[in-house]
């Protein structure tokens, strides 16, 4: 096998010499991404803790750029290697840009003098995550994401090979977290850096990471490519989903679909049902859907939410036996909602649909 630049044989991972996780086996090159994920108290940040050396190991082995990672003198690893984590560190008197400035600690010698060179990588490392104009606070008396970028630029201006992040977005708006990626993305592909971190955010972890290691509790599941990973009913298995749903394909999160006989009958398609699915599902009305393509962009969300999807194979034509059973759900239906107000040459099937609704006297018009 080619030798990774990061790798591990038969780690073992705990606390207080009692094991946690046995037996991990991972391995990242320069400028990949992995990603831990996983149910709350699984392991991962044990794991990375491990990695870091924060903790001892029970077992195996952890290389680093082909040397024995917990050998590697204190200062070496920390050229290499920058760790983001989520305690807070211990920090009086301290404005956020002395905190980004302890990142060029390994290569200040023992006294920590800023050169002009550190001094221009500290200001380019904030400038990168948008953070100078906080570089005089008190880094005490920041926000929560604030301090997720600040420690983010400490951990640039470590110019390390590799990176290992805890939960690193958790606190970031959705403008910064998109940031937030695209640096680690940018640093992968301009610098190597080859990056390891937990993320709860899934969406995220499916698309920036090259490989996700799956922690279920106390073991490692799966270690593969996104789509590997992301495949029918992994992700409700892994977290051990009890209320709503996960979908793979498009990554949506539902809540629990309401449950009984349906008492809507809704038609919709081209991505116009969604949001009458939700309504819907948030005053607990039971409804069935008919006829979905399988491919329409509303038909993860209808299979999660609805009694009934009537549904027809991406691009197949809808035959009169499909119509006629979407006719039989209708007919036990008080209400049919339309989300259409045209229909298309393929979509006809759903045009008599709703004629038959306004015969019946059930339409209603959705406003
Ligand atoms: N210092 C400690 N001593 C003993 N056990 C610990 C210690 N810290 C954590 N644990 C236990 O180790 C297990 C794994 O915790 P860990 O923090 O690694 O999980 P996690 O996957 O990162 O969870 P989360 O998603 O909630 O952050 C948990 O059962 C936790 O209670």
């Amino acid at each position: 096998m080619e030798k990774k630049y990061f790798y591990t044989e038969a780690m073992t991972v705990g606390y207080q010499g009692v094991p946690l996780i046995h037996n991990i086996k991972i391995h990242i090159s320069r400028g990949e991404i992995l990603t831990m994920i996983g149910p709350n108290g699984a392991g991962k940040s044990t794991i990375l803790k491990s990695i870091a050396r924060q903790l001892n190991l029970l077992g195996g082995m952890v290389y680093l750029d082909n040397r024995d990672l917990t050998k590697m003198p204190g200062n070496e690893l920390a050229q290499k290697m920058a760790v983001v984590f989520t305690e807070r560190i211990r920090s009086e008197m301290m404005t956020c840009e002395d905190i980004v400035a302890t990142g060029r600690y390994p290569y200040t010698g023992k006294f920590g003098i800023l050169s002009k060179a550190d001094r221009k990588v500290i200001a380019e490392a904030m400038e990168m995550v948008h953070m100078t104009e906080l570089r005089n606070q008190d880094f005490m008396k920041i926000s929560d994401g604030q301090r997720q970028r600040v420690m983010l630029a400490r951990a640039i201006c470590q110019e390390p090979e590799i990176i290992l992040l805890d939960e690193p977005t958790s606190y970031l708006d959705v403008k910064y977290k998109l940031e937030f990626m695209t640096i680690l993305q940018e640093m992968t592909r301009t610098k190597k850096l080859s990056v390891i971190m937990s993320l709860h955010e899934l969406d995220l972890a499916e698309r920036i990471s090259d490989r996700i290691l799956c922690v279920h509790e106390n073991y490692v599941e799966k270690f593969g490519p996104p789509e590997e990973i992301f495949v029918p009913g992994y992700i409700s298995h892994l977290f051990e989903m009890t209320a709503g749903s996960f979908e793979e394909g498009s990554g949506l999160v539902e809540l629990e679909a309401p449950q009984g006989a349906p008492e809507v009958f809704v038609i919709a398609g081209a991505g116009t049902g969604r949001s009458i699915f939700r309504r819907l599902q948030r005053k607990g009305i039971p409804f069935a859907v008919g006829i979905l393509y399988e491919n329409d962009l509303d038909y993860p969300t209808a299979k999660a939410l609805a009694v009934k999807v009537l549904s027809a194979g991406p691009f197949e034509a809808i035959s009169e036996e499909q119509i006629k059973s979407a006719k039989d759900w209708m007919d036990q239906c008080p209400e049919v909602i339309c989300c259409r107000d045209s229909f298309g040459v393929w979509d006809q099937a759903n045009a008599r649909l709703s004629e038959y609704a306004k015969q019946c006297g059930k339409l209603k018009v959705y406003p």
